[in-house]
């Protein structure tokens, strides 16, 4: 089974066609089969040349099997079968949507919330392998997952060194430090970027001890390979083609739609692939997950076996590979390199100095209402909560959007206590009750501008580019929490929380240094807050 784009919409297919013709008159398909470097112009060159073995990954990762099939064997012998993974936007986000379709459970540890990542050492650690995923090698959140479940293991008297696998470049600094540790070492094409990866070992190794079957995967994506060569017909140029042309047109807020679908989650994914690989230069696709459509100009809605404005129908590994195509196509079509994140960078090391620096910076609140205090410019004079959601709603550019990025535990909602004879719709509402995405929703209906919503640090390494290196028509509105418990992250001089506060703190200085308007709500007490919040959100 391959994959069918079908445009639904008149206006957008001619576009489609329109833009599909002139690629194929300058060659594009076929250079990008050849893996031509030159495509994005002489400032992507360079990267680019490391970058395209993408392309590839369904013939040359099948070399990986025998090694992933030898240690699934040897983890399920010893009955490890809780499954962790430690690894920060392309190298989590895959395995999390191929676990989720395949339906077999894995934990992903994306977040530095104390809470969040204590659930996860007090689940089964006599039963863990904990994959350690990293391409850079250097990431802060999957260093620390590293340092912590190590500690955690030794505590339980248990061997890292037989539950620790590692997933990262050759050359790495993580690869020395697994060798020298003992840890069984997957080494993955240096050749692809993070957010491409998901065929390659980043994609397979976790999904496969978690129990995917991940030679179907390849197989899939396999079938549709060779249909990215062709000028007619071919899946990922008519998509990529359409995207580009829609959103140098205007057309630039890509609405993604999974409700028929029965692939799980794959919006996720996208959502980074899209906004860290076009939202850069002032320009870009916003990428809008679990959002309703406003019926806007500037909107497109993209629907995975789903209605939409296009629909992309396909088993998941050729949907893989077909938006990745599709992505680098809008990247030539927008004149942006899909395949450097700039901008990612930038809050990173503004975190790390605010680490080094010693107490953080979180300064004065402009104002508290009851248990959230409000930071930033946009919020000085205001009364109370309800004020200062109305000025940033109003805040919001003609074209622009409002981005929700909440540091807090994630499943927290779920702990909320419900009555054992609780209808599932009872259950449903106690836990959005105590949601704070539920916020997302309640502002979403005051404004008919885009609200997205992602958790903090994992939006970080996903729309966290966009927000930064996109247009200037964001709004933003960080949810930070004090920790009742928090980690050490051993041999490092801070603790998990600490890291947490600096990352928000970090990305708000990157906002805040371009004039996107960026507020902080900070709640003293999580579930008060977050009670609050939505109170406030709906007397709106
Ligand atoms: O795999 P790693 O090197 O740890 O990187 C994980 C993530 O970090 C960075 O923020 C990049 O922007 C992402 O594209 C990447 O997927």
């Amino acid at each position: 089974m391959s994959v069918s784009v079908t445009f639904n919409e008149e206006r957008l297919a001619e576009l489609a066609a329109e833009e599909t013709r002139r690629l194929v008159s300058e060659g594009v398909h076929e250079a990008l089969a050849g893996g031509d470097p030159a495509l994005w112009g002489e400032d992507a060159h360079a990267e680019a040349a490391i970058r395209l073995g993408w392309l590839n990954l369904p013939l040359t990762s099948r070399e990986l099997l025998p090694e992933i099939g030898k240690l699934v064997e040897r983890t399920r012998a010893e009955g490890l079968d809780h499954v962790v993974l430690a690894g920060m936007g392309g190298s989590s986000l895959a395995p999390e949507v191929i676990c989720a379709t395949a339906d077999v459970p894995l934990t992903v540890l994306d977040t530095t919330d104390p809470a969040q990542v204590a659930r996860a050492l007090g689940d089964r650690i006599e039963r863990t392998v904990v994959v350690v995923a990293s391409k850079s090698g250097g990431t802060v959140e999957t260093d620390s997952h590293r340092r912590i479940y190590e500690q955690a293991f030794r505590e339980a008297g248990i061997d890292p060194a037989g539950r620790i696998v590692v997933v990262t470049d050759p050359g790495s600094p993580l690869e020395q430090s697994a060798i020298e540790a003992g840890y069984p070492v997957i080494l993955a094409d240096p050749n692809v970027g993070g957010r491409y990866s998901a065929l390659s070992a980043f994609g397979l190794v976790p999904s496969a001890l978690a129990g995917a079957d991940v030679e179907q995967l390849l197989d899939d994506a396999a079938a549709v390979r060779p249909l990215l060569a062709q000028a007619e017909g071919n899946p990922g140029l008519e998509l990529g083609a359409a995207l580009g042309a829609a959103a140098a047109a205007g057309r630039d807020k890509l609405l993604l739609e999974d409700s028929m679908s029965e692939i799980n989650g794959l919006p996720d994914w996208i959502e980074q692939l899209v906004a860290e690989s076009t939202g850069k230069s002032a320009k870009g696709i916003l990428p809008v997950v679990g959002a309703d459509p406003n019926e806007a100009d500037d909107e497109l809605v993209a629907g995975i076996d789903s209605d939409g404005s296009v629909t992309v129908s396909g088993p998941l590994g050729a949907q893989f590979l077909v938006w990745e195509y599709a992505t680098a196509i809008a990247g030539r079509v927008l004149g942006i390199d899909p395949f450097n994140q700039p901008n990612v960078t930038e809050s990173k090391e503004n975190t790390g100095a605010l680490l080094s620096a010693g107490e953080l910076p979180s300064g004065t609140p402009a104002l508290v209402d009851g248990p959230v205090e409000v930071y930033g410019a946009e919020a000085e004079g205001a009364k109370d909560l309800i004020e200062v959601f109305t000025r940033l709603l109003h805040a919001i550019p003609e074209r622009g959007y409002m981005s929700i990025m909440t540091y807090l535990d994630r499943e927290a909602a779920f702990d909320v206590p419900v009555a054992d004879d609780a209808s599932f719709e009872e259950m449903t509402d106690a836990w959005s009750a105590a949601d704070p995405l539920t916020l997302r929703a309640l502002l979403a209906h005051r404004t008919d501008r885009p609200v997205t919503f992602g958790w903090g640090p994992r939006f970080l390494h996903s729309t966290g580019q966009y927000h930064k290196g996109g247009p200037q028509n964001g709004v933003f509105l960080q949810i930070t929490g004090a920790n009742e418990t928090d980690i050490e992250v051993p041999g490092k001089p801070y603790t998990l929380g600490r890291l947490q506060l600096a990352q928000a703190l970090g990305d708000q200085g990157a906002l805040v240094k371009r004039a996107r308007p960026t507020v902080r709500l900070h709640l003293t007490d999580r579930a008060a807050g977050v009670a609050r919040l939505l109170q406030a959100a709906r007397e709106l």
